[in-house]
């Protein structure tokens, strides 16, 4: 179980460097994913809602017409990126093929 404790910038980018397209910035981790229409970018928040609430894990999410971004921080590790941003990002990105 991916623990709350904050993560060092090192840590951080360590990690981005084994996912595709996440960047840290404002102590959080962020991707922008483009869809081919506006209903494949709600299926993909819809999607990725029932792995985000398994992990009891949540984004801020934006979505403009075919673009969703996605941006994790742990609340309760004082709104820092822990261990809990990364492993959902991965698994979002693993079981969604974005
Ligand atoms: C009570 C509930 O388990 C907590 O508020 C969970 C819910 N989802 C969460 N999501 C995020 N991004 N950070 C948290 O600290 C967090 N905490």
């Amino acid at each position: 179980m991916p623990d709350r404790e904050p993560l060092s910038e090192a840590e951080i980018q360590d990690a981005l460097a084994r996912l595709d397209g996440w960047t840290f910035e404002n102590d959080a981790i962020h991707k922008t994913y483009e869809f081919d229409d506006f209903r494949e970018a709600i299926s993909f928040i819809v999607q990725m809602a029932f792995y985000a609430e398994e992990a009891n894990h949540h984004p801020e999410l934006e979505n403009v017409y075919n673009s969703v971004t996605l941006s994790f921080t742990t609340h309760d590790a004082g709104s820092k990126v822990t261990d809990m941003d990364i492993e959902l990002a991965r698994t979002i990105d693993d079981a969604l093929g974005a």
